[in-house]
C-alpha cells in the first residue's frame, strides 16, 4: 500500500508536541528517530518512544516521520502543521529550524526496514540480545534473550531498555515474582526470567505489544514462567482482589516492579506500584528524559517510595525506588 510520508527534522526537545500534532492531522502512524536509536515504525497510540540504530541524526535532534493515507491532500496537512509548529516557540520550546519533506512510500520498506540493522546485542557480561533470525553462538554463562519485537517497542537498542536491563540484573534476587508494566516485546520479562524470576507479569494496553511478548516468551521457552495480559497495573490488582492470584502467575504482593513507560505515564501509577509491591521491594523505572526526572521523583516520593539509585544514558533516566 502507498502512502504518503511526511518528514519534520526537529530538536528532541519539540517531539511530543510535533508527533502529537501530526497524529492530529490524520497520520496512519508515525515514528521517531533521536541519535543512536533503533527506528521502527507504527501507530503511536500510547506515545510509545521509538528507535533507531547507527543513525547519523547529531544529538538532540530528531526525525519525526508521520504516514497519511495515499489519497490525503497533503497541502493543508502542511500548512497546519508548520503553523502549529511554529507557535511552539511561544511556549519555550525549541524547535531548531524545522525543515519539511514530503514523499511516496510503500509500506512493506517502513515496516521491515528496521530489521537489517537490528543484530545482537551485548547489555552486560551475561545478557544479550540475539534477533530471533541472527545466528550467534553464546560464551558460557553468557544468557541470550531471543528476540523478534515485531512492531512493538523493546529490541534493546534504546537507552531506557538497556538501563532497565542493566538494573534489573544488579536488583533482581533468583525467586522473585516480578510485575513488567508496558512489557512492549516482552523483553525485559524474558531477561528477568532468564535471570532467575520464579514468575513474571507482563502487562501491556496495546494488544501488538501483547502478542509480541507471548511470541517472545514462546522463542525463549519460558511459557510457564511468564504469563502475558493485555491490562494495565490497575487491571492487575483488581484482578488479583476478585480472582486471587491463580491467573496472573504472580503472588501479590511482589518483590519487584519494572516500568518503562513515558514520565507522564509512570507518575499516573505510582500508588498502584506501591500498593502491588512487597516491604522492601524494588521498583525500577525508566521511559524518563531528564528533564522530567524530577516530576518522576516528586511522585515516587509522595506515594512514599524511597529513591535509591539513579543512573543516566543520553538524556535518559531509570530510577530504582524501594519500599520500606
Ligand atoms: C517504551 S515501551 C517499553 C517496552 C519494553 N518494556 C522496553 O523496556 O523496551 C512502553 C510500553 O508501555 C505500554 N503502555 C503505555 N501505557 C501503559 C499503561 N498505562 N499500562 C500498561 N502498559 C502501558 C505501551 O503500549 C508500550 O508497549
Amino acid at each position: 500500500m502507498l502512502w504518503q510520508e511526511l518528514t519534520v527534522h526537529t530538536t528532541e526537545e519539540a517531539i511530543e508536541m510535533i508527533t502529537n500534532f501530526v497524529h492530529e492531522l490524520g497520520a496512519g502512524g508515525v515514528s521517531i528517530e533521536e541519535s543512536g536509536t533503533l527506528n521502527k515504525e507504527r501507530d503511536t497510540s500510547f506515545g510509545q518512544l521509538y528507535e533507531t540504530p547507527f543513525n547519523d541524526i547529531p544529538e538532540g535532534r530528531a526525525v519525526i516521520k508521520g504516514y497519511f493515507y495515499h489519497g490525503t491532500d497533503m497541502e493543508p496537512v502542511m500548512a497546519n502543521l508548520k503553523a502549529s509548529v511554529e507557535q511552539l516557540s511561544e511556549f519555550d520550546i525549541d524547535t531548531g529550524n524545522p525543515t519539511y519533506e514530503l514523499r511516496e512510500v510503500d509500506d512493506e520498506d517502513w515496516a521491515h526496514a528496521w530489521k537489517q540493522y537490528f543484530k545482537p546485542i551485548r547489555i552486560t557480561d551475561r545478557l544479550t540480545i540475539k534477533p530471533t533470525w541472527e545466528e550467534y553462538t553464546a560464551s558460557p554463562g553468557e544468557l541470550i534473550l531471543e528476540l523478534d519485537p515485531g512492531m512493538a517497542f523493546g529490541t534493546g537498542t534504546h537507552a531506557t531498555t538497556s538501563l532497565c536491563l542493566k538494573t534489573l540484573e544488579k536488583v533482581l534476587q533468583p525467586g522473585d515474582d516480578v510485575i513488567d508494566v508496558g512489557t512492549g516485546s516482552g523483553i525485559l520479562s524474558v531477561a528477568a526470567a532468564k535471570l532467575g524470576a520464579k514468575h513474571v507479569l507482563a502487562v501491556d494496553l496495546d494488544p501488538v505489544a501483547v502478542t509480541s511478548a507471548e511470541d517472545n516468551t514462546k522463542q525463549n521457552g519460558l511459557e510457564s514462567n511468564i504469563t502475558v495480559k493485555l491490562s494495565d497495573l490497575l487491571g492487575v490488582l483488581k484482578e488479583s482482589e476478585t480472582e486471587g492470584a491463580s491467573k496472573l502467575g504472580v503472588t501479590i504482593p511482589v518483590q519487584l516492579v519494572v516500568a518503562n513507560i513515558l514520565a507522564e505515564v509512570i507518575v499516573t501509577f505510582v500508588d498502584d506500584v506501591y500498593e502491588v509491591l512487597q516491604q522492601g521491594g524494588y521498583y525500577i523505572t525508566s521511559g524518563i528524559i531528564t528533564a522530567k526526572e524530577e516530576l518522576v521523583e516528586k511522585a515516587l516520593v509522595a506515594a512514599k517510595f524511597t529513591i535509591v539509585e539513579k543512573n543516566y544514558d543520553s538524556n535518559w533516566v531509570v530510577i530504582v525506588a524501594r519500599k520500606l
